[in-house]
């Protein structure tokens, strides 16, 4: 194929990649009308019916002109998750005028480039507003900064889904008046990031965050001869790096990241496993209300009085009132030894009956009972629909 031939398709694919941005804003824009009629109506957000009608026809129309079912199920998972996410967001700040800010500082983790930065642009990019980054080097310097109203929130990460959970987070939550407000997962790719032309065998030293080595574990177990150097964050990582243009020294972290600093990456899908999402909280001052059309989180603290079975039945009381729990962690209570703080995450909204009657029979069995939020949960499973459901359908 000569230069041109190859020039005029690519201008053609460069069109069509425009025209399908149109699209999809279009597509989004429709989406917010839809969010209006469902606050003035007290429609939930989520239709999963209407979503599986929409999946069988769209799979359907795909084969008849060449698309595999795969595919189409990927795109528009992406697309409705986009879109639910975006209608929670706008029917949130609806319920909550006052807590609109026209500029919105958040504390994270690092500097531009980090994982944390990434998840913080995510999650205000559905919020109004412009968007201050405010780069700590510590969780606790984190909570600090809101603490002081230096900051209107904090983007913290919590758990992951290869790692666990982080510790430091949840003991920070044990000493605050602060609320979480929000909650995000966000993808952690972590790739192999050089600042020069190099290749994986020249790289002597690798740069990483400690989490990030426990996440990459197995293909640091086979690299052989690399010094492994932990640092304080993804983003001092590839600072580091890009300062440094050697080829024989590497950081790692998300490809995304890097390309803040002029890194390019010479190696992807480093983590042990293929899935690998971090969980992010939003902390802020003040609570806020979730209207009742969005699926809702509530995050509570307890201790138990010291006696056998004293979880059990706590757990029990959510059982009882039909809560599911997604999340159970303890941690030490400092100055207490032996004793533990126990923080659960439900599905519920702190509004409604089940989980204020969950509230109350708590009260009475714990020796200590916190609400630390109530929150949109931003945990979309997507809405399956079997291919061959697709092709035999009528609609
Ligand atoms: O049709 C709706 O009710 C929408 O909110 C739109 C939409 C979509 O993006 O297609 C999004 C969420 C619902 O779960 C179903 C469909």
């Amino acid at each position: 194929m000569t230069q041109s031939a190859l020039d005029t398709i690519r201008h053609r694919i460069t069109e069509l990649d425009s025209h399908l941005l149109q699209l999809l804003a279009e597509r989004r824009q429709l989406t917010q009308e839809v969010a209006e009629t469902k606050i003035a109506h007290h429609i939930p957000v989520r239709d999963v019916k209407r979503e599986e009608q929409l999946l069988v026809r769209l799979i359907k129309e795909g084969q008849q002109i060449g698309l595999d079912p795969h595919y189409v199920t990927q795109l528009f998972h992406v697309v409705i998750e986009d879109s639910v996410l975006n209608q929670q967001a706008l029917l949130a700040a609806r319920a909550n005028p006052g807590a609109a800010l026209p500029l919105n500082r958040v504390a994270f983790l690092g500097d531009k480039g980090s994982y944390s930065y990434l998840a913080t642009q995510k999650y205000f990019s559905r919020r109004p507003g412009e968007l201050l980054e405010i780069g700590c080097q510590s969780f606790a310097e984190i909570v600090q900064k809101v603490e002081h109203a230096e900051a209107d929130y904090a983007v913290l990460p919590i758990e992951n889904s290869t790692s666990g959970s982080i510790n430091e987070v949840y003991d920070q939550l044990q000493h605050t008046e602060l609320s979480i407000i929000g909650e995000l997962i966000h993808p952690i790719r972590h790739s192999l990031l050089v600042a020069t032309q190099t290749s994986l065998d020249k790289i002597k030293t690798l740069y990483a965050h400690p989490q990030v080595f426990t996440q990459c574990s197995h293909f640091l177990a086979e690299l052989g001869n690399v010094e492994v150097k932990t640092i304080d964050s993804t983003s001092s990582a590839m600072l580091m790096v890009s300062e440094m243009q050697r080829d024989d020294v590497a950081a790692i972290g998300s490809e995304a990241g890097g390309g803040l600093y002029g890194l390019s990456a010479i190696k992807s899908n480093l983590a042990n496993q293929k899935e690998n999402h971090s969980r992010f909280i939003v902390v802020a001052r003040a609570p806020v209300v979730v209207p009742l059309q969005v699926p809702a989180k509530t995050t509570l603290v307890i201790s138990t009085v010291q006696q056998p079975g004293a979880l059990v039945d706590a757990l029990l009381v959510l059982r009882e009132n039909k809560i599911n729990m997604t999340k159970l962690e303890s941690r030490p209570i400092h100055g207490n030894p032996w004793e533990e703080m126990f923080y659960i995450d439900v599905q519920g909204n702190v509004q409604d009956g089940p989980v204020q009657k969950a509230l109350e029979s708590l009260r009475g069995i714990t020796r200590y009972i916190k609400v630390l939020g109530c929150y949109p949960s931003e945990e979309i499973s997507p809405t399956k629909v079997a291919a061959a459901n697709a092709l035999t359908s009528s609609s």
